[in-house]
């Protein structure tokens, strides 16, 4: 079902205590408040249980960064999706731009991980999004095409209707530089249209797409105001709840 979410991407930020100080202090912050979008949050591994423990999972849901394209065995330092479902996490951020450009992560990787994301009970908050180089080419459309095509067009529509998709354009994040709100709905509305032609209008209209990159509480009512722009993948902006609230309240 299309769904209105605010997800905090921690990426490596955050001790242990202070993951679980900054759940607690949204915890509360979100306590006794209605708020029109899901919250969810994205840890590193080594805190999704405690901050599982430390939140009320109705309000919050929790997230994993990344599994690996493994079930198990002997892949020293990896966790999968089944040990991420365990510690209570629902969601895992499969693909994101910093994944695959520092560690390699290939599209057949990404497909790997998403089958077994979704074999586990997760949903995949699935990134895709264009370089700078890309855009400047008038490639981005191309790009974003073939990253939805490569790993999930594989997927039943079953399967492919428990996604969510989240446009990061790369030269957006964490640089300060926001895609205006028509760039980001002229993809968004591109996304949907790629999704209709292969799943159906159904899929496709009940699909979330989230917006990410250098997101913020003084861009985020313009973004979301946007027809196919549902919510946000929040990096720096979800640090601190100071910062992380006003965008919520965006919706
Ligand atoms: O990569 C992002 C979320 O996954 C966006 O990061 P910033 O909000 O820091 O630009």
């Amino acid at each position: 079902m299309r769904k209105n979410i605010v997800a905090g991407n921690w990426k490596m930020n955050k001790t242990l205590q202070e993951g679980v100080a900054l759940a607690t202090e949204l915890n509360e912050a979100l306590k006794n408040k209605t708020v029109n979008c899901d919250v969810i949050i994205a840890p590193p591994f080594i805190h999704l249980a405690s901050v599982v423990n430390a939140i009320d999972t109705e309000k919050i849901g929790v997230s994993a960064q990344n599994c690996a394209d493994k079930p198990e065995g002997a892949y020293t330092g990896e966790v999968s999706a089944k040990m991420v479902a365990s510690t209570g996490a629902k969601y895992v951020i499969i693909g994101h731009s910093e994944r695959r450009t520092y560690y390699h992560e290939t599209p057949e990787i990404l497909k790997e991980k998403v089958l077994l994301a979704l074999a586990n009970g997760l949903t995949p908050i699935f990134c895709i999004g264009e370089v700078l180089a890309e855009r400047e080419a008038d490639k981005h459309f191309e790009v974003v095409k073939s990253q939805i095509e490569q790993s999930l067009f594989n997927l039943s529509k079953e399967d492919f209707g428990k996604l969510i998709l989240a446009y990061e354009p790369v030269w957006a994040i964490g640089t300060g530089k926001t895609a205006t709100a028509a760039q980001a709905q002229e993809m968004h509305a591109f996304i949907r249209k790629t999704v209709a032609d292969k799943y159906g209008k159904d899929t496709a209209e009940d699909l979330s797409v989230l917006y990410g990159g250098s997101c913020n509480a003084s861009n985020a009512k313009e973004l979301f105001a946007n027809p196919d722009v549902d919510g946000g993948l929040i990096g720096g902006a979800s640090l601190s709840v100071d910062k992380f609230m006003p965008i919520i309240e965006a919706f």
